[in-house]
């Protein structure tokens, strides 16, 4: 039996990891489920799923919480940041999934490998924002990180039995997002109820806005730096509309591997909880025959100009890709809002970017620094 952790049990990657511990029971329990305010999906969760430890973002939520659930529940309810670190190191837990969004992944990963726990590693904000800590720390610490993100997990399958010595570059494969053929000129127009409608994949709301802006991809270029220990020009970013190829690695004879399937995020969770031996998740395999065709092409950094700018921050390293994530997440919310337009979401990282005084060998206490300040430079600017 494998004991688990969810950060983000409410949220798209939570309920996708519940559906498998429902799927194999024999297999997986959960510990602790931690989520921030839907206090009715995680109630039905601890019903359902009967963790020791359920975690909310504040008091008045744990509350609700608490009389909802019936007296004999049996859990014990925690709250903001302890809450998140309780379960985190949960002592009889084997492995994390990071579900949760945004910056606010950081440090409960950060505690939970300081306690030796493996990492299913959903929350790419987590290596984007302190990747060098983050890595280093489990290699001391001896953990794994088992990568959720759909590419990272194809990538990490394209490796296996392969030496690292004979890597060309791994393909990075982006879906373009739903303005993939949009004329860039247009882009003033584009709403939340638009971005908001990716083509393949069903997501959570910030990522789906990422993937719009093809920032989900410049943050996944510098996760797989992190990850996967390559330099940055070893990686590439292809545009594949049609999702099934989830990324590809070339190798110094030619040979491309690459690895396939349906885009259904069930099967890279399954994988990182099961790793190395594959579930039977009964998945359809993709239905090559009536297949219209697979293509890949450039992508467009001009029409994209997010990731550019998450190119120029994997490359600058030190606090600056911090400052990126910190900005894009301002940025992405205050669009869902109505406060911005679309197109003003490169300008306000790009302006955050051009101000920050880069930190080169940053500890951590640096780190959060920059991303509280351009936080709240941002959020006072704009509000
Ligand atoms: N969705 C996908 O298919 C993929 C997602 N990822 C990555 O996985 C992570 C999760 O994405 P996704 O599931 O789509 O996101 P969702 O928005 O669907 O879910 C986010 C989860 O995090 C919780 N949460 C939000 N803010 C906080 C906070 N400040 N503190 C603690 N918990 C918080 C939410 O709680 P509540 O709902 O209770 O408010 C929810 O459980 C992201 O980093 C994303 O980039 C990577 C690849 C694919
Ligand atoms: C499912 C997953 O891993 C997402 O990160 C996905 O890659 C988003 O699609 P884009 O390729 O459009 O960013
Ligand atoms: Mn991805």
């Amino acid at each position: 039996m494998k004991y688990l952790s969810i950060l983000g049990s409410t949220g798209s990657i939570g309920c996708n990891t519940l559906n498998i511990v429902e799927m194999f029971p024999e297999r997986f329990a959960v510990k602790a489920l931690a989520a921030k305010s839907n206090v009715p999906l995680l109630a039905k969760q601890i019903g359902q799923f009967h963790p020791e430890i359920a975690v909310v973002f504040d008091e008045q939520r744990a509350l609700e919480l608490k009389h909802i659930l019936p007296a004999n529940a049996g859990v014990e309810i925690l709250y903001g940041d302890e809450g998140y670190r309780a379960a985190a190191i949960h002592s009889s837990v084997d492995i994390i999934v990071t579900a949760v969004v945004g910056a606010a992944g950081l440090m409960p990963t950060l505690a939970a490998i300081d306690a030796g726990k493996d990492i299913a590693l959903a929350n790419k904000e987590t290596l984007v924002m302190a990747g060098e800590i983050v890595m280093k720390q489990a290699e001391e610490k001896g953990i794994k990180i088992l990568p959720v993100d759909s590419e990272h997990s194809a990538i990490f399958q394209c490796f296996a039995g392969q030496r690292k010595a004979d890597l060309d570059k791994i393909l990075l494969t982006a879906s373009g997002g739903p303005f993939l053929n949009k004329p860039g000129n247009e882009f003033t127009d584009i709403k939340p109820e638009h971005a908001l409608k990716h083509p393949t994949w069903q997501m959570g709301q910030k990522i789906t806005i990422d993937s719009a802006t093809l920032m989900n991809k410049g943050l996944e270029v510098i996760e797989a730096k992190w990850l996967f220990s390559v330099s940055q020009e070893e990686i590439e970013v292809v545009v594949h509309p049609q999702s099934i190829v989830h990324s590809m690695v070339s190798y110094k004879d030619g040979s491309v591997i690459a690895q396939l399937g349906i885009p259904d995020m069930k099967g890279a969770i399954a994988y990182a909880l099961s790793w190395p031996e594959r579930l039977p998740l009964k998945q359809p395999i993709p239905d090559f025959a009536n297949m219209k065709g697979l293509t890949f092409q450039k992508p467009d950094m001009e029409k994209f100009p997010c990731l550019a700018l998450a190119f120029e921050a994997c490359d600058v390293g030190g606090t600056l890709p911090a400052v990126l994530n910190a900005a894009n997440e301002v940025a992405v919310y205050a669009f869902l809002n109505h406060r911005i337009s679309f197109t003003d979401i490169p300008n306000i990282i790009k302006t955050a970017m051009d101000r920050h005084n880069i930190v080169k060998h940053p500890e951590i206490s640096d780190i959060l620094e920059a991303d509280h300040r351009v936080r709240s430079d941002i959020e006072k600017e704009l509000f």
